[in-house]
């Protein structure tokens, strides 16, 4: 059984948290489906550019057909809708007693914790912000939240480790009792980015607007009420207030928190998100349904109405099949909202 940490799908998120775990002196093998990436770190090694840090990190990489052997752990950094067939392609690969952390963004827990069994499934959460620049490039715009947990809240010695490796790449990496109160906080959150990528401007630009601060709110209001049903606390982070989207509070707590979100955003290199550069400039479907998508479905089992959810959906939607991103498009989601 082989102690080399697997990372499944080596971008912008998984090639970051792999660089920095390999410097640190883990042994770490990347696994990616770009042939050209996986050429370009076994000849040059996998650059690390931007403000946090800059420097090229010698590493192995594989494509999925030439992996072989098993694995304690791997960590899945590839897009929500990648989650399922990535998750089918690594499981031969992982050892009894191994685990998948899921670096990603939505509730892919759930998927993976369906085809390894739960068992073997850690709840992780992250907030930095990189893109893939392209073979062998990743730009690491700013530090984030970053979160550990075990699904039950247990602290194990299995979550100390993968803790422990965290905390090579994020100082502050956290150990929680509940990762789903961070997942289901960036879940939130994350309906809100969605929605700034329907338009050119950057992230923090469109918090900027007071014009559409009810499509925010909206957002979250929608997201927490949905958590809150489904009996999860779910817990803040980077500017992003869960409290001020819950029942009861104000437009004047909604608004303190879509600032801090302003302003967090305005301290990265990574201007936008990478749903808008996944249509922007990698011309490809988002991860919309994998990743928040099913929040519909989840509010339907709890009687929740999501109106602003679905019409967001249904833009992001136009916007991946050819209507150029513009405010207009989040003039019409702000339409939406009562
Ligand atoms: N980038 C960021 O700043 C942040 C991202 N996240 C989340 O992290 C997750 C990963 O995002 P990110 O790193 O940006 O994505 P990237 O597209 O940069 O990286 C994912 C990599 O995995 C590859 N891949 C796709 N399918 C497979 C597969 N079956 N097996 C192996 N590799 C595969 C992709 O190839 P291809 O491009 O061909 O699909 C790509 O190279 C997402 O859920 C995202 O929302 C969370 C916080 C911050
Ligand atoms: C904006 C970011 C990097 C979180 O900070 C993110 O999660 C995304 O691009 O999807």
């Amino acid at each position: 059984m082989s102690n080399t940490i697997l990372i499944w799908g080596a971008g912008a998120v998984g090639g970051t948290l792999g660089a920095f775990m390999a410097r640190a002196g883990e042994d770490v093998l990347l696994v990616d489906v770009v042939p050209e990436h996986v050429e370009a770190i076994n000849a040059h090694g996998l650059t690390i550019e931007g403000p946090v840090e800059s420097f090229t990190q010698p590493m192995r990489a594989v494509g999925p057909a030439d992996l072989k052997g098993q694995f304690k752990t791997v960590i899945l950094a590839v897009k929500a809708l990648h989650t399922e067939a990535a998750t089918q392609a690594l499981l031969p690969h992982l050892a009894l007693d191994g685990v998948v952390v899921s670096a990603q963004n939505g509730l892919n827990e759930l998927t993976i914790g369906g085809i390894v069994g739960a068992e073997r499934t850690i709840g992780c959460f992250v907030n930095f912000g990189a893109d893939w620049l392209g073979p062998g490039r990743i730009l690491l715009g700013n530090r984030g939240k970053v979160a550990i947990g075990e699904l039950d809240g247990a602290t194990t010695a299995r979550i100390r480790e993968i803790h422990r490796l965290f905390s090579l790449y994020e100082p502050d990496a956290e150990l929680t009792a509940n990762i789903w109160g961070y997942l289901w906080g960036k879940m939130g959150y994350g309906g809100m980015l969605f929605a700034t990528a329907l338009t050119p401007a950057s992230m923090s630009d469109n918090f900027a607007s007071a014009k559409h601060a009810a499509v925010f709110m909206a957002l979250g209001r929608e997201v927490m009420a949905v958590a809150r049903a489904r009996g999860v606390t779910p817990l803040g982070f980077n500017g992003f207030d869960p409290k001020a989207f819950m029942p009861g509070a104000t437009e004047a707590d909604a608004l303190v928190s879509i600032r801090a979100m302003e302003e967090h955003n305005r301290h990265t290199a990574k201007t936008h998100s990478g749903v808008w550069r996944d249509i922007a400039v990698r011309k490809r479907k988002t991860e919309v349904d994998a990743q928040f998508g099913i929040i519909v479905g989840l509010a339907e089992d709890v009687g929740v109405k999501v109106p602003v959810t679905r019409k967001l959906i249904d833009l992001v939607h136009q916007v991946e099949t050819g209507r150029p991103q513009g405010w207009d498009v989040l003039d019409e989601l702000l339409t939406s909202c009562a």
